[in-house]
């Protein structure tokens, strides 16, 4: 027996009572450097190199020349030492030649480090922005009688400021008012204003209960009210942690970056070794050296191209994916993405549009259809998820069905649903002491509980269920266990609806070399009817979070690199073994904790992206090391004739490029050497072109680009430099 229908206005503010949403125009801090969702030529804009840029950070390039600087990068350092040798050398024995190539080794040290200062500058703009969002609030602290579940007429709030609030701390915000810290929605549905950190001026939702429960202090609640459970402390909060990364002040480099500096500093200790020993063979030849040309020599020899733009590279690879609105707490994560080999998406909200909705109640033979409706409801009054409110609102539509009065259900036991139990529900004491279980979830669950207590489940409800899921949507079974005994009533059909436009950027992974696996808690019908429809590779249903887990493991025992989106807490473990764990920003504070990139937009689909921009840095830093240690060997061809063709008139041959004189030689190779660097920036800012294609195609590519043009380029500038400079009296 079911108790009559309650009647009473549900008081809960659903998803569409939010003002309608904004057309979608950037501000905010970000704005100036993001694209709007999707906005490509936007995008292409922002990265775009303004020469104003290397004017304004110079200042900072000098600051840098600070030997403690300095040392950190071993192939500047041996420049620096070589133009303290050359300096020296110039003012003992003052000459054109010394000085000028004394000032041309500094210039090549100041432009490495404009590179970095110009690639550091652009995040400094935006952190400026980003410290005036972050302004003091005074917060309404719910007084400690406040429980989750209290009816919030009765709370009783204190006036603290925001800096004084701690985690575990309930603070209630209204319309109108800033949420003062980092947390979890716990009570109620609000409409928020987050363009502060977003740029993004259309309102979001945020309620308690499902995966869209996280807010940021910083942002604006624009409609009903909230209570949040505080999670961050003072100056740890989401907004500081994002000040710090675009300034680039929690910067580290990469095992590939550090990989890349050892090898750079073996090949600088190599052509070390080989000037030293030049000394004792040129004194023999009779062609004594001067150590500025020695100095000269060990300069172009060093690939001091890579060595300059290296730590520009990275920092703009993360600045990238600011422009994009994500924030990548690593530059390992950066990278990772760029080798990922195996992307895990969840279906809801991911694949799927995620307001997977009760749109119809379906009973059983001989159940009557308002019973059904009556029973789903109660079931889900506490259930505070997306997909029990929407029950609750379906009966509430279709049957006029109302939520009971305050105190009336006083004697309900409420079973919140869990990823793992698949189920939600409630048991109720009756006035007359008669006890009613009632459960709705997953079919294979619901049948299992049925059956537990000994009941019959009828062959129909396999059947409906099964027809549901074929369809691509979710069946939920509502069963009863009362003094009629245990039953099943009947099937709510949950619907969501598949994104448009994801089979093609499935596609686009699939070129790339890019496995994708959906993974779902649904039943495996659904999860293939949608993964047919979606175009993924695979897919993983019935998942629990131990099972996605146990999949990224998988993966990455097989030397795989794994990528995953997330937003729940059950997705926390799994975002924290993948590679790359990209959380949503509206997702539990859990999840945001649990990744190494947090998307603000919250577009799972922004993986692809990410990989993207993971890969074009990857590209740009090989491209780059290809050109840098190509491009030293033309100068190899203008220093070695230039030193010897005294002793040895034969090598003349050498000087393929017939340059002026040996001086005029040596100083466009220094010139030339100090200049490729500055010209490269804007390149290592941008990153090269990137075509999805697979890696072995993007080799060949490169190699033939930047391998070659590394070759001839050189050639080409020292011949000019060698033209104008040999008509400066002293160098000619
Ligand atoms: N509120 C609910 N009450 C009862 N059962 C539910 C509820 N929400 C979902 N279920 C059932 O539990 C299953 C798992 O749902 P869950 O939301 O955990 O999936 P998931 O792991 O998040 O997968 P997805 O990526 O599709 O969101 C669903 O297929 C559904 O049958
Ligand atoms: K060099
Ligand atoms: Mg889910």
């Amino acid at each position: 027996m079911l108790p009559p229908a309650p009647h009473q206005a549900p008081h809960r503010p659903t998803p569409e009572a939010a003002p309608p949403a904004a057309p979608r125009t950037p501000r905010g801090p970000l704005a100036r450097l993001r694209p709007g969702t999707g906005n490509r030529r936007r995008a292409a804009r922002a990265g775009l190199f303004d020469p104003k840029q290397l004017v304004q950070s110079f200042p900072d390039a000098l600051r840098k020349l600070h030997p403690r600087a300095l040392v950190k990068n071993p192939v500047l350092f041996v420049v620096a030492v070589g133009a303290v040798l050359t300096t020296v050398s110039a003012v003992l024995h003052p000459a054109v030649f010394t000085w000028v190539i004394s000032v041309w080794l500094w210039l090549t040290v100041i432009f490495a480090n404009l590179a970095e200062a110009v690639a550091e500058g652009r995040g400094k703009a935006q952190a400026e922005s980003l410290r005036r969002a972050r302004t003091a609030t005074v917060a309404r602290r719910l007084r400690n009688n406040w429980r989750v579940g209290t009816d919030l007429r009765y709370a009783e709030t204190e006036a603290v400021a925001a800096t004084d609030l701690q985690p575990f701390d309930f603070v209630l915000v209204e319309a109108g008012e800033t949420i003062p810290a980092d947390g979890d929605v716990v009570d109620g549905v609000a409409a928020v204003d987050e363009s502060a950190v977003t740029g993004e001026s259309a309102p979001v939702i945020r309620e308690s209960g499902g995966d869209r429960s996280g807010v940021t202090g910083g942002t604006t609640v624009l409609s009903d009210r909230i209570v949040v459970r505080v999670t961050s402390r003072s100056g740890h909060s989401f907004l500081d942690r994002m000040i710090a990364l675009v300034e680039g002040a929690s910067r580290q480099r990469t095992p590939n970056e550090i990989a890349l500096h050892i090898l750079l500093a073996a090949l600088t200790i190599v052509f070390i070794l080989v000037v030293v020993t030049v000394q004792p063979m040129a004194d023999y030849a009779g062609a004594d050296q001067s150590t500025t040309v020695l100095v000269a020599l060990l300069v172009t020899l060093i690939p001091t191209t890579i060595g300059a733009l290296l730590s520009a590279i990275g920092i703009a690879g993360m600045d990238r994916l600011v422009q994009r609105n994500v924030l990548a707490m690593s530059g390992r994560a950066v990278e990772a993405a760029g080798d990922v080999n195996t992307l895990l998406l969840d279906k809801t909200g991911t694949i799927t549009l995620g307001n997977r909705e009760a749109a119809a109640f379906v009973p059983l033979p001989g159940v009557d259809e308002l019973h059904l409706a009556d029973a789903a409801q109660l079931s889900s009054l506490a259930d505070e998820t997306p997909e029990g409110r929407s029950v609750v609102a379906l009966a509430a539509r279709t049957y006029g069905l109302r939520e009971p009065a305050e105190g009336e259900l006083s004697q309900a036991r409420w079973v919140e649903f869990s990823a793992r139990t698949r189920m939600s529900g409630v048991d109720l004491r009756w006035g007359n002491g008669e006890v009613s279980h009632i459960r709705k979830g997953a079919a294979a669950q619901v049948i299992d509980w049925v059956q537990r207590y000994g009941g019959h489940v009828p062959a129909e409800a396999r059947r409906f269920t099964d027809s549901i899921a074929a369809s691509g949507g979710t069946p939920l079974l509502v069963a009863v266990h009362d003094p009629g005994g245990p039953r099943v009533l009947g099937v709510i059909h949950l619907k969501d609806v598949v994104k448009e436009g994801i089979r093609e950027r499935f596609d686009e992974l699939r070129r790339m070399g890019i496995r994708t696996v959906m993974i779902t808690g649904d039943n495996p019908l659904t999860a293939r009817a949608i993964a047919r429809e979606a175009g993924v590779d695979d897919y993983l249903a019935e998942a629990t979070p131990e099972d996605k887990l146990a999949l990224i493991t998988r993966e990455q025992e097989g030397g795989k690199l794994v990528a995953m989106t997330g937003d729940g807490t059950n997705d926390a473990p799994a975002l924290a073994q993948a590679d790359v764990g990209v959380a949503m920003n509206t997702g539990t504070s859990a999840a945001k904790e649990a990744g190494n990139m947090v998307d603000l937009d919250s577009n799972p689909t922004k993986l692809i992206e990410i990989v993207e921009i993971g890969k074009q840095l990857l590209i740009t830093r090989g491209a780059l090391t290809t050109f840098s240690i190509t491009n030293d060997v033309a100068k190899y061809f203008a220093i070695i004739p230039a030193m010897f063709t005294g002793a040895y008139p034969g090598l003349a041959a050498l000087n393929i490029m017939d340059l002026h004189s040996p001086t005029s030689a040596i100083t466009s190779a220094i010139i030339f050497n100090a200049l490729i660097i500055v010209g490269l920036i804007p390149l290592a800012l941008r990153g090269v072109r990137y075509i999805p294609t697979t890696a072995h195609d993007l080799l060949r590519r490169n190699l033939a680009c930047y391998g070659l043009g590394g070759l001839v380029l050189p050639f080409l500038g020292i011949k000019l430099i060698d033209l104008v400079i040999s008509t400066v009296p002293g160098l000619g």
